[in-house]
């Protein structure tokens, strides 16, 4: 049976006004102002190093306080990373619905505690059998180990990965997966130069989507 492998951000959930407010609460402890929704919507995806290093950068902080700034930011999100964030519109019946016939899986950047503490929070954590996060292996997207190892944990032979960003559909390609693009997640290019199989502008279309190869 082919598994089904999901991206958190952007993908189920729409998580940057949180990730927002942990990087405001950091940059205010270094005396920086501000960033807004659509800034930080446009750090989000490679991780939490990187938006910490992105939002350093946009403030004109030393990179030297990078690791610092980096545990401040986490000390803010982990305690409450669903304080603002809410599940797409139909995210969770398309979810329920594949679960009926597949092994769901969860792939993301963000680190594995804060993306189990999601799950948990809305009541997802019993339909994924496999979550790997950001931390969970030396390596994140857009190499492919983390996605092969969450295909691997669910003993499924071959998967379908489900993302909204150009990593996402770079960490696909590598792993040799087919790609299904949520088109209003935090992608930062054109639908068209984001290499996918399938694409989906809301969340009820998805399981057609997916189910019609499938038999
Ligand atoms: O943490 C990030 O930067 C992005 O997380 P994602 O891989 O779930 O989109
Ligand atoms: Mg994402």
């Amino acid at each position: 049976m082919n598994a089904i492998i999901f991206d958190l951000d952007g993908t189920l959930i729409d998580s940057a006004p949180d990730l927002r407010a942990a990087a405001n609460a950091m940059l205010a402890e270094f005396g920086a102002p501000p960033l807004t929704l659509d800034e930080v919507r446009g750090f989000i995806g490679n991780g939490v190093p990187k938006l910490v290093e992105r939002c350093l950068a946009a403030r004109g902080i030393d990179p030297a306080v990078h690791l610092d700034a980096v545990a401040r930011f986490s000390a803010h999100y982990d305690v409450a990373p669903a304080a603002l964030t809410v599940l797409y519109p139909g995210a969770r019946t398309a979810l329920q619905v594949l679960a009926r016939s597949h092994p769901l899986g969860l792939c993301t950047n963000k680190p594995e505690a804060p993306a189990r503490k999601l799950l948990t929070h809305f009541g997802l954590e019993t339909l994924f059998g496999a979550v790997i996060g950001g931390d969970s292996l030396p390596v994140r997207k857009p190499d492919p180990a983390p996605l092969i190892a969450a295909r691997d944990a669910l003993g499924a032979a071959a998967a379908v990965y489900v993302g909204d960003s150009e990593v996402d559909a770079e960490t696909a390609q590598a792993a040799a997966m087919p790609f299904a693009l949520f088109t209003g997640g935090y992608r930062k290019t054109p639908v068209s130069g984001i290499a996918h199989w399938r694409a989906f502008a809301a969340h009820d279309a998805l399981p057609g989507l997916i189910l019609r190869d499938a038999a």
